[in-house]
């Protein structure tokens, strides 16, 4: 930061507070008011705790920060699918696929995908269209089709660097200020809550249930409709994330049913985040899109005019690759006219990153039985599910044991949302403190076994209820051991 000189007659010269045009007074109030507690004090504090571990003398009581608070595999153990690598080095470096040592490094099939694409696409350093490819359009289309058993179009889809960024477009084209309402559920992903923070609309929560596996209440959810229309805002939209972040819960196709049902009748868009739609541990994945032809197949004419978004990424799933942010959004019976003017505003980007369209092409058309790479494919992928699934069910078992912790038996996603009960003295301290009862603990629990959690309040919870968030993408039980250590010793100390 450079500091303004003033130089006086005497010939010394003094330093003042640099002058700046952007103060937190004079920037956007709104992006000051938005929260993000994935990445919030306890992500901070974690980082400086794993600075500190390089110390010699660290005097910390762990050798390791865990952070459990994102779900972001790579991070942790989880390898890249090989097939998908080889195919993006290859489009990345297309002489590659002339050279000999070619056809020793790559099968055949990789070296024809990536030929294939880069045909389709020229060079992954030139923009593309602003929706995306449209031979990955198409990729994504027949993927659809074949998830769903409905035809899908390609000019509904719309390529993105990421759900997330998918869902900033769409946010910035519902939103029109604070009469703007879109019910949010609670608890939330909290890219939700921050982008209609951001866009200074209103964020309307509904509860999930934690009583019935977080689920959806039809009936309490069409009472905060109501309520919501009666106080005078404009309801645009209801966000569904299913499987659900944080809690790790999945519809059924009647809850998505009825949900939809609310959408017709009271015309609203429906958003459904369907980002951990492979992440399914028990039971099925039911897609929005899918129920929607059905209930339109059913009931002709009545669910026509019904508005969906619904969200893909490479970030989740078996893939993981959030970092190469490839991802998609579909959208179903919005007005052509605001459609234009979506386009308008992804265009103002130019395109989402080439290489994560590619890499979104490469996971909804993976290998296939038959070709050359699918043994491998086929391994990876199972394993890294596989793994997933017993991740969570060793979390889950532990957290059994807690005394004053109850959780829901994990069916998706990648995350378990354990109710806490706190001892009174703790709640006490934390309010000494002026922090958030869930908050004081995850602290706490980070500065004694370097595992960092999120707490619930990040996320939202029933009033009086406290939470906290952890993925279960960690290898090993080490860590799940000093959690367990770490909570007996807490309520030792507060009870
Ligand atoms: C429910 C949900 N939606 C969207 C995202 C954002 O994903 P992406 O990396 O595709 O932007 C996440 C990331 O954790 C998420 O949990």
């Amino acid at each position: 930061m450079s500091s303004n000189t003033h130089h006086l007659r005497n010939g010394t010269a003094k330093t003042t507070q640099p002058r700046k045009a952007i103060t937190l007074e004079t920037m956007n109030q709104h992006l000051r008011k938005a929260d993000y507690a994935v990445r919030g004090r306890l992500a901070i504090r974690a980082e400086e705790l794993r600075e500190k571990l390089k110390e010699q003398n660290h005097n910390l009581p762990f050798v390791e920060v865990v952070n459990a608070n994102i779900g972001n595999p790579q991070a942790m153990d989880q390898r890249p699918i090989t097939f998908f690598r080889q195919v993006l080095a290859l489009v990345q470096y297309p002489d590659l696929l002339e050279s000999e040592a070619a056809t020793t490094i790559f099968p055949a099939d990789a070296r024809e995908r990536a030929s294939v694409l880069l045909r389709e696409i020229g060079s992954v350093g030139a923009y593309s269209q602003s929706q995306g490819v449209p031979y990955i359009r198409q990729s994504i289309a027949d993927f659809i089709a074949q998830r769903d058993g409905f035809a899908a179009d390609p000019n509904d889809i719309y390529l993105a660097g990421g759900a997330s960024s998918a869902v900033t477009s769409l946010m910035t084209t519902i939103c029109n200020g604070p009469q703007t309402a879109v019910m949010i559920p609670v608890p939330q992903y909290p890219l939700y809550s921050a982008s209609l923070t951001i866009e200074n609309a209103t964020a309307v929560p509904y509860l999930l249930d934690e009583s019935t596996c977080w689920g959806t209440d039809t009936a309490y959810i069409a009472s905060v409709i109501r309520q919501t229309i009666a106080s005078g805002v404009n309801l645009k939209a209801i966000v569904v994330i299913n499987p659900c972040n944080p809690t790790g819960s999945c519809l059924t196709a009647s809850e998505i049913k009825d949900i939809i049902s609310l959408a017709a009748e009271h015309c609203f868009m429906v958003i459904a985040d369907e980002v951990y739609q492979t992440n399914i541990y028990e039971g099925e994945f039911f897609s929005f899109k899918r129920m929607l032809r059905e209930l339109q197949r059913d009931f002709p004419g009545k669910y026509d005019s019904v508005e969906l978004a619904s969200l893909h990424s490479t970030s989740k799933g078996m893939v993981g690759e959030c970092g190469q942010r490839g991802g998609y959004m579909e959208l179903i019976g919005v007005d052509p006219e605001v459609r234009e003017e979506l386009y308008k505003l992804v265009s103002i980007s130019l395109c989402p990153v080439v290489t994560g369209q590619v890499l979104t092409e490469l996971m909804v058309n993976p290998p296939k039985e038959g070709d050359e790479s699918y043994p491998l494919y086929k391994q990876e992928y199972d394993t890294i599910y596989t793994r997933l699934r017993e991740r969570a069910l060793t979390l889950f078992e532990a957290f059994k044991e807690m005394e004053g912790v109850t959780c829901q038996q994990p069916k998706g996603a990648m995350y378990l949302f354990p109710t806490i009960t706190l001892p009174p003295n703790a709640i006490k301290e934390a309010q000494r403190r002026n922090e958030e009862p869930d908050e004081f603990y995850c602290m706490q629990l980070l500065e004694s076994t370097g595992v960092c959690v999120v707490p619930g309040s990040g996320f939202g919870q029933k009033d009086g209820t406290f939470h906290f968030r952890t993925t279960f993408l960690a290898p090993g039980k080490e860590y799940v051991d000093r959690m367990l250590q770490f909570h007996k010793e807490f309520l030792k100390k507060f009870s």
